[in-house]
């Protein structure tokens, strides 16, 4: 599902990225973890086609990593670079936007929405807009964004970004939970709680 081949990526006689093989299936979810400037983002980034491999291969369900191409934007749901929000929306019309688009505009896609939306405890600050809640409220809104769509594969880098020990608890559970679904993960993290929950490890460094 999620597959590496001595993945390597560097610049001149910089290595960002040490020869990396893995493979993760549907319904696991993988940490990746390794000391600061060990290439998680790097490898995030190849997965999502945004960073070249110097040697190796990536490959997402068989086929290699590009986002250009509109069937690796529907199997991926990533939270890597920063997702752009809308000023003048409110989180939950925002959720509730992203859901829609994918799903279609039906009381089923609101209902989905507002789940995703409770289970990241963001159920009070729905009515709020982005410029009114705390850094780690809007990295829970970030994950509501990028959870709220139907994915095979997610890649997230370090989802407890800002979060409090509940948080990161309530984050672990939602992603394990979407991984027995049958989705896979792949996560950048240095959170022991989120590794506590992983199916297989990239220990990078
Ligand atoms: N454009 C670049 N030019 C040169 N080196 C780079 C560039 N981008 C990243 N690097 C280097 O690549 C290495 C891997 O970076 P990366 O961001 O993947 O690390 P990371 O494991 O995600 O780190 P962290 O835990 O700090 O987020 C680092 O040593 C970094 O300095």
């Amino acid at each position: 599902m999620i597959a590496a081949d001595g993945a390597t990526v560097a610049l001149g006689d910089t290595m960002l990225l040490a020869p990396t093989t893995f493979d993760a299936s549907p319904g696991e979810l993988w940490c990746v973890t390794g000391g600061n400037g060990t290439g998680k983002t790097t490898l995030l980034r190849a997965f999502l086609g945004s960073r070249g491999l110097t040697a190796g291969s990536v490959s997402v369900m068989g086929e290699p990593a590009d986002m250009t191409k509109p069937r690796h934007r529907r199997h991926v749901a990533s939270l890597v670079e920063p997702i752009p929000v809308a000023r003048d929306m409110t989180l939950r019309e925002q959720v509730t936007l992203v859901a829609a688009s994918w799903y279609g505009n039906t009381p089923a896609t609101t209902e989905r929405a507002e789940q995703v939306v409770e289970r990241l405890g963001l159920a009070a600050l729905g009515e709020r807009f982005p410029h009114q809640v705390s850094s780690g409220q809007s990295q829970l809104f970030s994950l509501a964004l990028t959870l709220v769509r139907p994915a095979d594969v997610v890649l997230l880098d370090e989802p407890e970004r800002h979060l409090d020990r509940h948080r990161v608890d309530l984050v672990a559970a939602l992603l394990a939970e979407r991984a027995e679904q049958g989705t896979a993960f792949l996560v950048a993290t240095h959170e022991p709680a989120l590794v506590d929950v992983c199916d297989g490890r990239v220990e990078l460094g």
